[in-house]
């Protein structure tokens, strides 16, 4: 199954900018998005990248530079076909590239999900798609805000069965300076590393633990 991986490359990861300087927000997002490539590939998922700008990566890349609802929009109309256009029965997915928790495992679990219902959605903490898969030819997205109420509506509104998948990693997508604890915790791959080789380390004396840099 294909698995397109919205990536931005234009100042991404702007909510860190509290604890990371713009080069550092460059270099921890593509780290993450290279785990989130290397989970989908263990999953036995093809990923093409979804980025606004050219970006180097092992996967094909889609360069598009539309805003990111219109973009994957765009990307559904090319897998899932439209109303005027045959319909393919073949599902796609669509994983953010802020997963930094994201296992093979835990997608196995959601591309299993996708072969029961016409749209399995992993919600983000705070409301937001983290990832989906979906073979409903006419599911599009609605990104931003609480897309996840917004993509339950929309998938009513065509007639697709939909199911949520409950998944502590896929929930997780790493937007505020309280996540980066969430990835020193949990994180296996090079997003963790390159937190800990930042100089960024576990703190528990202020009550909930939290990443802090020495
Ligand atoms: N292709 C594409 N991907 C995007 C765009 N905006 C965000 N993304 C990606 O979508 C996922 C979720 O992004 P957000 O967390 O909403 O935004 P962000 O740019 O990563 O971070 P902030 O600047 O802090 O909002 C990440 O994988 C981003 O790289 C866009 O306009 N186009
Ligand atoms: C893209 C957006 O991400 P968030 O702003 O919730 O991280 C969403 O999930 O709708």
């Amino acid at each position: 199954m294909e698995v397109i991986v919205p990536f931005s490359t234009d100042r991404p990861k702007s909510r860190l900018s509290d604890v990371l300087s713009p080069d550092e927000r460059a270099a921890f997002a593509r780290a993450m998005l290279d785990d989130v490539l290397d989970a989908v590939k263990g999953a036995g998922g093809e990923p093409r990248v979804l980025a606004t700008d050219t970006v180097d990566v092992d996967a094909p890349v889609t360069v598009d530079d539309r805003p990111l609802t219109d973009a994957v929009n765009a990307a559904l109309d090319a897998r899932l076909g439209t109303e005027e256009r045959d319909r393919s029965p073949e599902s796609v997915a669509v994983v953010m590239a802020d997963l930094a928790l994201a296992t093979p495992a835990a997608l196995d679990r959601l591309f299993a999900a996708g072969h029961d219902a016409d749209v399995a959605m992993a919600p983000g903490r705070g409301g937001g798609t983290n990832a989906f898969v979906a073979s409903h030819p006419e599911f599009r997205v609605d990104y931003h805000g609480a897309s996840y109420l917004d993509h339950r509506g929309i998938a009513a509104e065509v007639g697709a069965d939909f199911v949520a998948v409950d998944s502590h990693r896929l929930g997780t997508d790493v937007d505020e300076p309280a996540d980066l604890a969430e990835v020193l915790i949990h994180g296996e791959g090079r997003a963790g590393t390159w937190l800990r080789e930042a100089g960024f380390a576990l703190d528990a004396s202020g009550g909930r633990v939290a990443a802090v840099r020495d």
